[in-house]
């Protein structure tokens, strides 16, 4: 094991941090170094494989990312915009290699991320799946084969816990809509219809989010047209799936220069 990329994986005690650091201990080919929670979590002291219910592993969770980060070659990230803000910086500094699963980030957020990535590797992707990667491309291609005669929406459907929407991939799947369309998205959106909305305009890019239960992520990009609808599907029924995705990420990036990558880099898939 040594010689391995030390891991550090912030947001532990989350639905993703658990999974991740779960993943990251059982791997050959990655050493867990590091484990950060947010000031004044419970689990903040405590023995992370104690905490998630198991075995002690050694690694106790800390609320300093400097001195995690310090011993790292690689940070698994899927907390909240700010704190990921926070945590490019950190990773930077320490020319750790970040991988960002972090939805939700405004422009501004966006643009600390890329200056951070002037020093250091940063993977970026609001969705981490081999899948969902492939459906961003067909997505591109088949907006790029239809016109405006075909009306593009995308649905999305996640847990009851999920704050932000539309969904990191929906709008990676509307970007890519935009693309192939040669439209930018933000001239385009529709997102969160409610009253009397008016008659939906030619060429825009629906968005719609569900939200209950305990669903993992699903998303439809939707072309309509006049009889006949194509939908393109992806399925998550299990989020060891975006972890596993994350995991390569980090080991890809270990060799690369400085820069912003997203996963389409990672599967080359681009
Ligand atoms: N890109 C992808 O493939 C995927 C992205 N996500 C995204 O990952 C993010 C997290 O998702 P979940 O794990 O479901 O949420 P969660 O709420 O279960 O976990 C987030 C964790 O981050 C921690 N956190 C917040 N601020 C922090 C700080 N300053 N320092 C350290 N820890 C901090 C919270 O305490 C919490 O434990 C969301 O933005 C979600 O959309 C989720 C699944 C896949
Ligand atoms: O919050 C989640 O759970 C998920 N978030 C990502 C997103 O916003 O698209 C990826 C996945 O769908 C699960």
């Amino acid at each position: 094991m040594e010689g391995t990329p030390g891991i550090v994986v912030t947001g532990a005690s989350g639905r993703m941090g658990q999974m991740l650091a779960k993943l990251v201990m059982e791997s050959d080919n990655l050493r867990l170094v590091g484990a950060v929670e947010r000031p004044g979590s419970d689990w903040v002291g405590r023995d992370l494989g104690e905490a998630m219910g198991g075995p002690q592993c050694g690694i106790t969770v800390t609320d300093d990312p400097l001195e995690a980060f310090a011993k790292a070659q690689g940070i698994l990230d899927f907390t909240s915009p700010e704190a990921t803000v926070q945590f490019a910086g950190i990773a930077a500094q320490a020319r750790a290699v970040h991988v960002i699963g972090t939805t939700g980030l405004a422009p501004e957020h966006l643009e600390k991320i890329s200056a951070a990535a002037r020093h250091a590797v940063i993977v970026r992707a609001g969705n981490m799946s081999l899948g969902v990667n492939l459906l961003v491309k067909l997505t591109r291609m088949v907006a790029a084969a239809l016109d405006e005669d075909y009306d593009i929406e995308i649905v999305e459907a996640h847990h009851n816990r999920k704050v932000d929407a539309p969904s990191g991939t929906a709008l990676m799947l509307g970007e890519a809509a935009a693309e192939g369309r040669g439209v930018q998205l933000d001239k385009v959106r529709d997102s969160g219809r409610d009253g009397i909305t008016g008659a939906r305009k030619t060429g825009d890019i629906g968005f719609s989010a569900i939200r209950g239960g305990d669903i993992v992520g699903e998303h439809d990009v939707i072309f309509a047209g006049d009889g006949e609808r194509l939908v393109l599907r992806h399925l998550a029924s299990d989020r060891s799936l975006f972890a596993k995705g994350a995991l390569k990420a980090v080991l890809w990036g270990q060799d690369k220069k400085p820069g912003e990558y997203d996963m389409l880099d990672v599967l080359g898939l681009d």
